[in-house]
């Protein structure tokens, strides 16, 4: 996807989708509705432009490849929007790579995944998240890069201070 590099010293929030994400929109519309990772995009570069943030955003179906972008994004210390797909309920290596995401951490949902099957009801990303979102269908991105730009001391941003941090 599109890389915004910040050239003038603003925040810089990654958002990650992980396995099957580059099918919302044509996969199972009835859970995860029919907005693409594309009008996703457009949509958090518009908030990006809003808050004065850069969001880069970016999905990938390789494991390793997401564990390499969470190590950058921990020492270039950038928060994280991070929706693992599957990668929730198995990866014990994603995890890993999380806990060194000290700039923040949402772990994002489209759908309630405390709704569906008992396999979705554990994350190994949620006890090294700041907080998670799930069930805001789409509309969670932006809410999630609203509170993290809030938190590094962006303007607009509805997340100002994190409870306990
Ligand atoms: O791939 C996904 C998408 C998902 O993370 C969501 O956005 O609701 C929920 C996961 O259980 C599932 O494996």
């Amino acid at each position: 996807m599109s890389d915004h590099a910040a050239a003038d010293g603003a925040t810089t929030i990654l958002v990650l989708n992980g396995p099957n994400l580059g099918r919302l929109g044509r996969r199972q519309p009835e859970v995860y509705g029919s907005t693409t990772l594309a009008d996703v995009e457009a949509r958090l570069q518009r908030l990006a432009a809003e808050l004065g943030v850069v969001v880069e955003l970016r999905q990938t179906d390789a494991e390793h490849e997401m564990i390499g972008w969470v190590h950058a994004a921990a020492d270039a210390g950038w928060p994280v929007v991070l929706n693992p797909g599957g990668w929730t309920h198995t990866s014990v290596a994603l995890r890993d790579a999380c806990v060194e995401l000290s700039a923040g951490l949402v772990e994002l949902h489209v759908s309630n995944v405390h709704a569906r099957e008992d396999f979705r009801r554990h994350s190994y990303i949620t006890p090294v998240a700041t907080g998670v979102v799930a069930g805001l269908g789409v509309q969670g991105y932006e809410l999630a890069v609203r509170f993290l730009a809030g938190r590094a001391g962006s303007v607009g941003g509805v997340g100002g201070v994190a409870p306990g941090a």
